[in-house]
This record gives structure tokens, C-alpha cells and sequence, in this order.
């Protein structure tokens, strides 16, 4: 039996997962500590949600270890992994004409007992969640009228209703606009702050880079990459692993990586910015008034 380890947060040890006989996942190893936001990053069919739905529970995997807390995972009866471990799907579904405050609900199903009904307890985390993800002012609404982008955080609502210790998230930030993605990622980071395991799929590495705490590139079903966000998303990786050319910048705020690209023909794929490990020499110049240059 594993040792409980409190603050090791997901530990996952050589994942693997063939449908047929096509390997799609392939001895993967990942880490999330407590408190961290890790990024999940690669190309179209890469594996992410496929990891993801194994890491849920939602398929089997063969693993070498896959723990959370020292816990194993896979010896967890389900309820108590679905207590514990809150996957956001892409597009997930709901039954036809649920209100949206009921769909969210749902996320309190793994703590109630099959007499108790919800109880007012529940309905307060169902509140707090709905109003932590944006979606009080449509909480009355038929979940299936929603907008994709309403449904989404609907969606990221359950999960927080479920109350997890790590949340896994599949593209968060699809149908966001862009005020609706950065509260997203900074409700992830504050959720982390607060002792969460947070570990998203992305597909803006900027976004990813400048909220996450590691960043796990995959291909091909495998690890190629991780690490830091500035020591991982360099040019030669993201030319390697996404076949496009990058121009890495230091964000003149943070100095985290910001990655620019450029139509194709145009010097946009060398053009000689500053690194993110080189925040002294940026290629990007703020100022606070145009008139000032
Ligand atoms: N139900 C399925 N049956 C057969 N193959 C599948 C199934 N689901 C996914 N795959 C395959 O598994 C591979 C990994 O898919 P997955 O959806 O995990 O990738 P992804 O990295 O999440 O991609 P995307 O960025 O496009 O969402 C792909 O080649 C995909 O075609």
C-alpha cells in the first residue's frame, strides 16, 4: 500500500493506452504537484484528451504507478475518484431541457448519499461555483439553449461543484472570448493558489506560458518535452513538435514567453526578438503614451 503523501498532488508513472493495435498513449510520465497548474500542450490528435480521460478514470490504462497523494488511483472504488478528481470535457453533454443551476448539481452527486437529495449545503457550492465560473446570471436557463462559450463555464462549474483535489480540464479556454479565457485561467491559478491540482489541455502556448507552473508537451502520444514554460517553449521545439516557425519574446511584464508568428513569406520566424530566458534585451517596447517616442 502507498504511503499517504500529502502536497505530491498527481503522480503518474509510464501511462499507457493502445486502442486496437495503435498506441496512443505511450509511457507517459507526469507530475502535479498540489497547488500547481500544469499545461498540457501538443498538436491535434497528440493524445491530450485521451491522457486526460485516463488520468479521470474514464478509461483504464496500464500504468507503472498513478496516485494521487500517495493514494492509488486505480485502486480507488469510483465514487471516491470521482470525488476526488473533476474532469471538464471538451464539449461535454447534459440531459435534454436541465437547467443549468440542476446540470451543476450534478457535480454533487459523488458526496450525497443515493436517499439524500441535495441538501443546503449543496445548493451553496452549486452557488458559489456557478458564480466562481460566470455563470450565476444564466443559472435558470436550459443548459441546452446556451451559447458554447456559456456552456463551458457551465461545465467548469460542475466541476468546481464537485469540490476536487485535482481538476483536470480539456481546452477550458474553446469558445471563450478573451476576457471570458484569461478569468479562466486566472480562476485555475487562484484554485491552485488555494491547494488544487489543476492540469489543462491548451492550445494557446502564450496563454499556457503565462499561467502555468510546468508545461507537458506530448506527440505522438509521448512526452517529447517538460519543464518550465521558458525553458520548454523554444523555437526548435515548437518548429519540431508543430512544424511552424516562432519568434519566442519575453513578455514585457511578466518576462514569461510570449510566442509570435508570422504569415508565411514574411520574416516573422527568425526576426531576432529577445529570448524569454533573456528578459534584459526585449524586443518588445511598452510605452504608456505613443506621443512619448
Ligand atoms: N474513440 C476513438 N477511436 C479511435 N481512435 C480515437 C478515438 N478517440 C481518439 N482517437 C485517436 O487517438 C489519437 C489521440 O486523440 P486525442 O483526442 O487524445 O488527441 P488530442 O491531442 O486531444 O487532439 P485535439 O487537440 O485534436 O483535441 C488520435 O489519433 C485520435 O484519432
Amino acid at each position: 500500500m502507498n504511503a499517504p503523501r500529502p502536497g505530491a498532488g498527481l503522480e503518474a508513472s509510464r501511462v499507457r493506452f493502445a486502442r486496437g493495435s495503435r498506441l496512443i498513449v505511450d509511457g507517459v510520465d507526469l507530475t502535479v504537484p498540489r497547488g500547481a497548474v500544469g499545461a498540457l500542450l501538443g498538436p491535434n490528435g497528440a493524445g491530450k484528451s485521451t491522457l486526460l480521460h485516463l488520468l479521470a478514470g474514464v478509461e483504464a490504462a496500464e500504468v507503472a504507478a498513478l496516485t494521487l497523494d500517495g493514494d492509488d488511483l486505480v485502486a480507488l472504488r469510483r465514487r471516491e475518484r470521482a470525488r476526488r478528481i473533476a474532469l471538464v470535457e471538451q464539449d461535454a453533454q447534459a440531459p435534454d431541457g436541465l437547467r443549468v443551476d440542476h446540470v451543476v448539481g450534478l457535480g454533487r452527486v459523488p458526496h450525497q448519499s443515493a436517499w439524500g437529495g441535495d441538501s443546503a449545503r449543496d445548493r451553496e457550492i452549486v452557488a458559489r461555483s456557478l458564480a466562481a465560473a460566470g455563470a450565476s446570471s444564466f443559472a435558470q436557463r436550459r443548459y441546452d439553449e446556451l451559447s458554447g462559450g456559456e456552456r463551458q463555464r457551465v461545465n467548469l462549474a460542475r466541476a468546481l461543484a464537485q469540490e476536487p483535489e485535482l481538476l483536470l480540464l480539456d481546452e477550458p479556454t474553446n469558445h471563450l472570448d478573451i476576457r471570458a479565457q484569461l478569468s479562466t485561467l486566472e480562476l485555475l491559478r487562484r484554485l491552485a493558489d488555494d491547494g488544487l491540482s489543476v492540469l489543462a489541455a491548451l492550445h494557446d502556448l502564450s496563454l499556457a506560458a503565462s499561467y502555468a507552473d510546468h508545461v507537458v508537451v506530448l506527440a505522438e502520444g509521448a512526452v517529447v518535452a517538460a519543464g518550465a514554460p521558458a525553458d520548454v517553449l523554444t523555437p526548435e521545439l515548437i518548429r519540431a513538435v508543430w512544424g511552424v516557425e516562432a519568434t519566442v519574446l519575453a513578455h514585457p511584464a511578466t518576462g514569461r514567453p510570449l510566442i509570435a508568428f508570422a504569415p508565411a513569406g514574411t520574416d516573422g520566424g527568425t526576426g531576432g526578438g529577445a529570448t524569454a530566458g533573456d528578459p534584459g534585451d526585449r524586443a518588445l517596447v511598452v510605452t504608456d503614451s505613443p506621443a512619448a517616442s
